[in-house]
């Protein structure tokens, strides 16, 4: 069967929604989304677990005001608890530890990081990684408590260590989703989601604005296996029968499946953009959520293991019974860790059972032998699924700004959206709103009158050339 469509849409995540929503504001009904799940919203995923819900994707609207992931939280009355970071107590093998000083300190020297960064870019000085600017500000960790403390506050938002995350692209992604110049007056917090309906829900109703019930222009269960272009329109070639031909395609699968090379390009996408696409970095971010009888650690939203050895073990634990979250029961109290980088990894290639006796041996050395056994256990693998490899993007230093606007140019009649390719909001979810909205306003130029001037570097130079270098003259 070959189906035509005028624009179709690769991938049903809220970057694909918002890309549709946008078409149809523009008059263009004449589209489709292929999506290879049962269900639209990609990355907001939540599933059953121990007689409740929890997310295994995206969790916290982030950045309040004008955000649209905030409007729609309110338009479409999404359940919310107010997230407060400071409410998180540190234990290492000795128990609680008194972690004040340790946290004020990189708390200020945050700043200045970021104070740092600004004027860096005021002045047009190079990218450099955030390592080196945490150093430059002051901080350099020198315990394993300075070490979780930089944990908790880098890598647990980054998905990455400071050591391979850009500075520059950092600071200006927090300020832009934090700093009220763009969301307004309040929009400095971050609100936790605790929806049975989950926090798809918002996305969800946000699609059915545009959709009919059973639209036939959905195709759920259909996962796109190549994508032929050229100067006349799109193939798109499914697991199934099915072939869609279009005028354009959006492509919005993650950077991570882009790089993984999971779906063929035909004729192969062009250097200057798998250089843009490779210069990213996609971050694995895994929540292993754990059940217990009872629960046996402390009322605060966050609580911190500081492993003697092992920066980031088991480190990041999230209380659903904190006070204004979940109930406390007798059957079900969930506290969950989160690993990123090698941990999530390696994590992802054990069973469930080892998972839970390394988790079990963290909880007995922050808490003693006392503590109940977790009756049942649940690891998201997202960089081994091959609709994601991975959970969100991460600016890498190295990554200019040419290779980013390469990762997210067009090609031909492919155009490309999804959280990654926002320069400003990479890794939340209004990044791949607002790209799905650029996008589908490009593609309507095209549609309506002209297509928008492209802008990509076929070559990206250094500052300096080698020409310029004696030692290689
Ligand atoms: C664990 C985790 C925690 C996160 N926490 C937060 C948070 O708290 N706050 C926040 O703002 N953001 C968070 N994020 C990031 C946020 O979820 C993403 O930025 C956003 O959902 C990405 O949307 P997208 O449309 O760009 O991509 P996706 O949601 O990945 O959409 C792409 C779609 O393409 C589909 N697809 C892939 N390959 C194929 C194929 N071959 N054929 C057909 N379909 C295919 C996928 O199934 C998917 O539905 C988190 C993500 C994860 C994984």
């Amino acid at each position: 069967e070959t189906l035509h469509t005028k624009v179709v849409i690769l991938g049903g995540g809220v970057s694909g929604i918002s890309a549709a929503r946008n078409l149809t504001a523009g008059g263009v009904n004449d589209f489709m989304i292929i999506e290879a799940r049962d269900e639209l919203g990609g990355r907001a995923q939540n599933i059953d677990f121990a007689d409740t819900k929890v997310e295994l994707g995206c969790n916290w609207v982030q950045g309040l005001g004008t955000n649209p992931v905030n409007v729609l939280r309110e338009k479409y009355g999404l359940k919310t608890a107010p997230n407060n970071g400071d409410d998180v107590v540190f234990y290492d093998e000795n128990g609680l530890v008194n972690f004040t000083e340790a946290y004020n300190t990189f708390g200020e020297a945050y700043d200045r990081m970021s104070e740092l960064a600004l004027k860096r870019l005021q002045n047009g000085q190079v990218d450099i990684s955030s390592r080196v600017g945490l150093d430059l500000a002051g901080w350099y960790p020198m315990t394993p408590l300075d070490e979780a403390i930089e944990y908790y506050n880098f890598d647990w938002e980054y998905g990455e260590n400071p050591e391979v995350s850009s500075l520059l692209y950092g600071v200006l992604n927090d300020e832009y989703s934090y700093g009220e110049k763009i969301f307004g007056e309040g929009s400095d917090g971050d609100l936790f989601v605790l929806d049975e309906r989950g926090f798809k829900h918002i996305f969800l109703e946000a699609a059915n604005e545009v959709l009919k019930k059973n639209d036939p222009r959905v195709l759920l269960n259909t996962k796109v296996t190549k994508i032929a272009h050229d100067d006349q329109g799109v193939t798109i070639h499914t697991g199934t029968d099915t072939i869609i031909k279009a005028e354009y395609a959006i492509v919005t699968f993650s950077v991570g499946v882009l790089q993984h090379r999971d779906v063929q390009f035909s004729p192969r996408l062009p250097d200057w953009k798998m250089e843009g696409i490779y210069a990213f970095n996609m971050a694995t971010y895994t929540k292993i959520f754990l059940n217990f009888p009872h629960q046996f650690w402390d009322d605060t939203q966050y609580t911190m293991y500081v492993d003697p050895d092992k920066r980031g073990y088991f480190a990041a634990w999230q209380n659903l019974n904190a006070p204004g979250f979940l109930p406390k029961k007798t059957s079900n109290n969930i506290f969950f860790v989160t690993v990123t980088q090698d941990y999530a990894y390696q994590v992802e290639s054990m069973s469930d059972e080892e998972v839970k006796q390394e988790a079990m041996k963290v909880l007995r050395t922050m808490y003693g032998d006392d503590i109940p056994e977790a009756t049942d256990i649940l690891v998201p693998r997202w960089h081994s699924n091959p609709l994601f490899r991975g959970s969100y993007s991460n600016w890498p230093i190295g990554e200019l700004d040419q290779h980013h606007t390469n990762l997210k140019a067009p090609v031909g009649r492919l155009y490309f959206a999804g959280e990654a390719l926002s320069k400003e909001a990479y890794g939340f979810l209004q990044g791949a709103w607002f790209t799905g909205e650029e996008t589908a306003t490009h593609i309507m130029q095209c549609i309506n009158s002209k297509c928008p001037k492209i802008e990509y570097y076929p070559m990206i130079y250094n500052t300096k050339t080698f020409k310029e270098r004696k030692d290689f003259a």
